[in-house]
């Protein structure tokens, strides 16, 4: 499985976005985090900055929609240029006809589980995705300490995956560092979501090829 990095722009500066982003050249994806202050406790940004972004960097964007309503808007991020748009599971009232919009609307969809759901339910949903992103802390904040009790289901998404062919992606996002990535890839997952990270570090370049390799390693 190919190792991407996708550091989330939510630990980056949000008054220097168009910096920030070039200051990750290296990386496969820029991680944007949605938040509405309805499905999560807090307000980060929407479809404007995500538009602005699209202009201001080749990088493919990766949005995640932790918003109450993503039936209604998710098909937008498409529209606005994101390369790929994951959904949560706990939110969404149409998933199938959603996931349909997005890919019909040129992006990769992804479905979002939080840690305490479990996959086994949305196995019948995993024709409609690109993607399968497991949180590995609660969502709505960066800086959060990795759950260790997510890899066990890390594990099982990976199985679904394979007896389904394989070709959807498994991210994880939380927490994710040079301690945790390992586990995580030795979990199964081959699409590592980084905050803190790669904006906390003096060199956010250098931290994603540091974790590029810890998760290469990992795989054996
Ligand atoms: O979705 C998120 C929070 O809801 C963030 O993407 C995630 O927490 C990344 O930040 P960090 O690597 O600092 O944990």
């Amino acid at each position: 499985m190919a190792v991407q990095i996708s550091p989330s722009i939510l630990a980056a500066d949000f008054a220097r976005l168009a910096d920030e982003a070039a200051a990750v050249p290296n990386a496969d994806w820029l991680h944007v985090d949605v938040m509405d202050y309805h499905f999560v406790p807090n307000l980060t940004l929407g479809l404007p900055v995500v538009e602005a972004l699209r202009k201001a960097t080749a990088t493919p964007l990766d949005c995640h929609l932790m918003i109450a309503d993503p039936d209604r808007w998710a098909p937008q991020y498409a529209e606005a240029g994101a390369g790929s748009v994951t959904i949560h599971a706990e939110a969404a009232k149409a998933p199938v006809r959603t996931l349909r919009e997005i890919r019909v609307l040129g992006a990769r969809a992804g479905l979002a589980l939080n840690p305490a759901t479990a996959v086994e339910p949305y196995e019948d949903l995993l024709p409609e995705l690109d993607m399968l992103l497991l949180m590995t802390v609660e969502p709505g904040f960066g800086g959060q300490k990795f759950l260790d009790m997510v890899l066990p289901k890390v594990r099982r998404a990976r199985e679904l995956v394979r007896r389904h062919g394989g070709r959807i992606w498994l991210q994880v996002d939380g927490g994710v560092d040079a301690d945790t990535i390992g586990r995580c890839a030795e979990a199964g997952a081959d699409v590592f979501v980084a905050g803190s990270a790669v904006y906390g570090a003096s060199d956010p370049g250098a931290a994603i090829d540091g974790l590029r390799a810890a998760a290469i390693r990992a795989q054996g």
